[in-house]
């Protein structure tokens, strides 16, 4: 549920026409709503209720500071995987007791910072990874507190590029290693086993991947459990997927209900501290991006409705072959209905929003692309020089500039000619 509505004929966000928001800050630009934000991060935390746990929200999805503000005033925790996004979550006023660190290659520097401010856990995902965080540790006097990610091998079933819980893919120390893994970290001096993790892939539609992970991870649990390693939490990762078009993926709800069902059959499962890192369930129907049609293309074989937004704002389409909606923002004149080809003014023939869509529009009139609020503006690049979009977050009836549109002259700040005479 969302709070992207149309009024007659008009599509708001929140109580703000999205046409006064292009017409006042112009297009290409993401608008989010901060109700929607905090309805979906709720809905986890509902759903936990009383058993302990903390959301630590995916930052990669949608790291806008305003967004990791409202969530951190939330109670919120935070997945990072750079030191990037962890300077964001402290600008934002998040508190680094709740921060986990993901990703596969910690650089020292991004260990040294991380323990200093004092996240809550390192998630470590592999051998050499965990003699490097033990050796950081140690030359700042500090003991590191790890989780391991562990690679279920589980198919989640979801695209190829998203799916990460498979022997073949990169991420985590399979979970036929795990054991001796944690018996090392167990051993090394410097670091502290806290919790287990594991990730398996993003936009997932249903909950037996999860069930079949959790079930592998208990199994480990009770193993580690025999060799005196005991787990305080359990970080199942994030995943849950969104309907962009069709897809009814399940809620928080029954899916936290079905693994606190499974936990309550399991010794000490009651007590097991249970962390989730959600992202695009969170933040992707909470933002539409906004782009005006340039000029409708007529052709023999396929229509084009150029719009000003291209690859370089929402890679998505390009990148994964992902769909998304496209609607027009204001229905109220009659136009043609045609079968149209959304694409952007990038000279790449995969620059496209959409394919063969249904669309009653005319030049100049406006579209939102829905369900871009995850994995949108934080993906975007500045591929054919074209300047990033502007963020705006709607609260109720108010709507506020959260990143201004970037200028061409950012573009080139760091840049420098090769000093006269050596051109
Ligand atoms: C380690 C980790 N945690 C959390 C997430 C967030 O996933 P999602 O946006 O699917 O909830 C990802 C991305 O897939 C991830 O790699
Ligand atoms: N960027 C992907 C999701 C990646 C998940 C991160 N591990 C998407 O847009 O669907």
């Amino acid at each position: 549920m969302d709070y992207f509505n149309y009024r007659d004929g008009v599509l708001y966000a929140e109580d703000v026409p999205l046409s006064r928001i292009a017409n006042e800050h112009g297009t290409p630009c993401y608008v989010y709503s901060k109700a929607t934000f905090e309805r979906h991060f709720r809905a986890y935390t509902e759903a936990l209720g009383s058993h302990p746990h903390l959301i630590c929200y995916a930052v990669k999805a949608n790291s806008n500071l305003a967004v990791l503000g409202l969530l951190a005033k939330l109670g919120a925790g935070f997945d990072i995987v750079s030191i990037g996004e962890l300077e964001r979550v402290l600008k934002a006023g998040g508190d680094p007791a709740k921060v986990v660190f993901s990703g596969v290659a910690k650089q020292p520097h991004e260990m040294v910072r991380a323990l200093d401010v004092g996240i809550k856990c390192f998630n470590v995902e592999s051998r050499p990874e965990l003699e490097r965080l033990n050796r950081v540790a140690g030359e700042q006097g500090k003991v590191a507190p790890v989780s391991l990610r562990v690679n279920p091998d589980v198919d989640a079933g979801t695209h190829p590029y998203i799916s990460t819980g498979l022997k073949d893919n990169k991420f985590g120390i399979s979970i036929d290693e795990a054991l001796a893994a944690y018996e090392l970290a167990a051993s090394l001096p410097n670091l502290q086993v806290k919790g287990l993790d594991c990730h398996i892939g993003s936009q997932l539609t249903e909950t037996a991947p999860f069930l079949d992970a959790l079930e592998r991870l208990l199994v480990l649990m009770e193993r580690l459990r025999e060799r005196g390693i005991e787990i305080d939490h359990l970080d199942l990762g994030g995943g849950l997927g969104v309907t962009y078009r069709d897809e009814k993926p399940p809620q928080p709800f029954d899916y936290a209900s079905q693994l606190l069902a499974r936990l309550s059959r399991w010794e000490g499962g009651e007590a097991l501290t249970l962390l989730f890192e959600p992202g695009r369930s969170i933040a992707a129907n909470a933002g539409v991006m906004l782009t005006r049609v340039e000029f409708l293309k007529p052709g023999e074989t396929k229509n084009f409705a150029i719009v000003d937004a291209a690859m370089n704002d929402l890679i998505r389409p390009a990148l994964y072959q992902a769909w998304q909606a496209i609607v027009p923002v204001d229905t109220r004149e009659a136009r043609e209905t045609a079968l149209y080809d959304v694409v952007g003014p990038v000279c790449e023939t995969g620059d496209f929003l959409g394919k063969e869509r249904e669309l009653s529009i005319a030049e100049g009139d406006l579209l939102a692309v829905r369900s871009a609020g995850a994995y949108g503006f934080v993906m975007a690049s500045n591929y054919n020089s074209r300047p990033r979009a502007a963020e705006l977050m709607v609260d109720g009836d108010s709507c506020h500039v959260v990143r201004a549109r970037e200028t061409v002259a950012s573009l080139w700040a760091g840049e420098a000619l090769l000093p006269e005479g050596e051109r």
